[in-house]
């Protein structure tokens, strides 16, 4: 299995065609966000991923009403994936999981939950500025644990973090890892940051990779290089 997830961030529709026709042959699948989605909606969404397995990376965060109704709301992408943040609590993860299980008795489709714990884009000076209990990985561990008591399928985390949760959580709980960085590529706003073949060593379930495919001068021949190095 390829694990990679290219992330398409652009709110171009013709952009994200022409990523995803590229890429697509050598991922296991492409991940769409906040940018594509708000700026293109379901159906583009629907489009552009066509047969390609999609994580939809909404990161969903609100009371637990109201993020139940939003997984309700995309349940007919059938995505194999969604974020949720596991900030919003016990409640709110278990609203979600509730949600898609009702989903997955109307659609014949189970999306799997993840949460996001501390984004990769933020390092403990960045915790401390906004009143959580760092260092990070602590607070990545203790937001995992509670994602998993709740009743989600895995989280996303940083590569710095992987092999600890694997060890603690399991062989089935899937972690998901953005911030991965091939050598040679530019950090840009990533903090926690890890090369792929590392990453997947230290347990990762599945890699999230954005720029580092789709700024390369040749997208597929970044992500055929990634996968590549993954197989060998
Ligand atoms: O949920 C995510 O996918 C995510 C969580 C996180 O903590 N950090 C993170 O970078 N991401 C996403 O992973 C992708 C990383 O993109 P690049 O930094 O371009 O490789 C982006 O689409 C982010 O939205």
């Amino acid at each position: 299995m390829n694990p990679v997830f290219a992330a398409l961030d652009t709110t171009d529709l013709d952009c994200a065609r022409g990523l995803a026709a590229a890429v697509a042959p050598h991922v296991g699948g492409l991940k769409l966000g906040l940018e594509f989605f708000l700026a293109q909606g379901l159906a583009n969404t629907a489009a552009v991923a066509g047969a390609t397995p999609l994580f939809l990376d909404l990161k969903l965060h609100d009371i637990p009403n109201t993020v139940a109704g939003g997984v309700r709301a995309i349940a007919g992408l059938k995505p194999e994936f969604l974020t949720i943040h596991t900030a919003g609590g016990s409640a709110m993860m278990r609203a979600a999981v509730d949600a898609a299980a009702e989903a997955a008795a109307q659609t014949g489709h189970r999306i799997k939950l993840l949460g996001v714990t501390v984004l990769t884009s933020l390092d403990d000076g960045d915790l401390d500025a906004v009143g959580q209990r760092g260092p990070a990985a602590d607070q990545v561990r203790r937001l995992a644990l509670l994602a998993r008591a709740s009743g989600l399928d895995g989280v996303i985390c940083s590569p710095m973090e992987v092999a600890a949760l694997r060890a603690d959580l399991g062989a089935d709980f899937q972690l998901v890892v953005p911030g991965i960085r091939p050598a040679g590529a530019a950090l840009g706003d990533q903090k926690r940051v890890m090369g792929p073949r590392d990453a997947i060593a230290a347990g990762a379930s599945r890699l999230v990779i954005g720029r580092p495919i789709t700024e390369a001068p040749d997208p597929a021949a970044a992500a055929r290089a990634i996968a590549a190095e993954l197989a060998a």
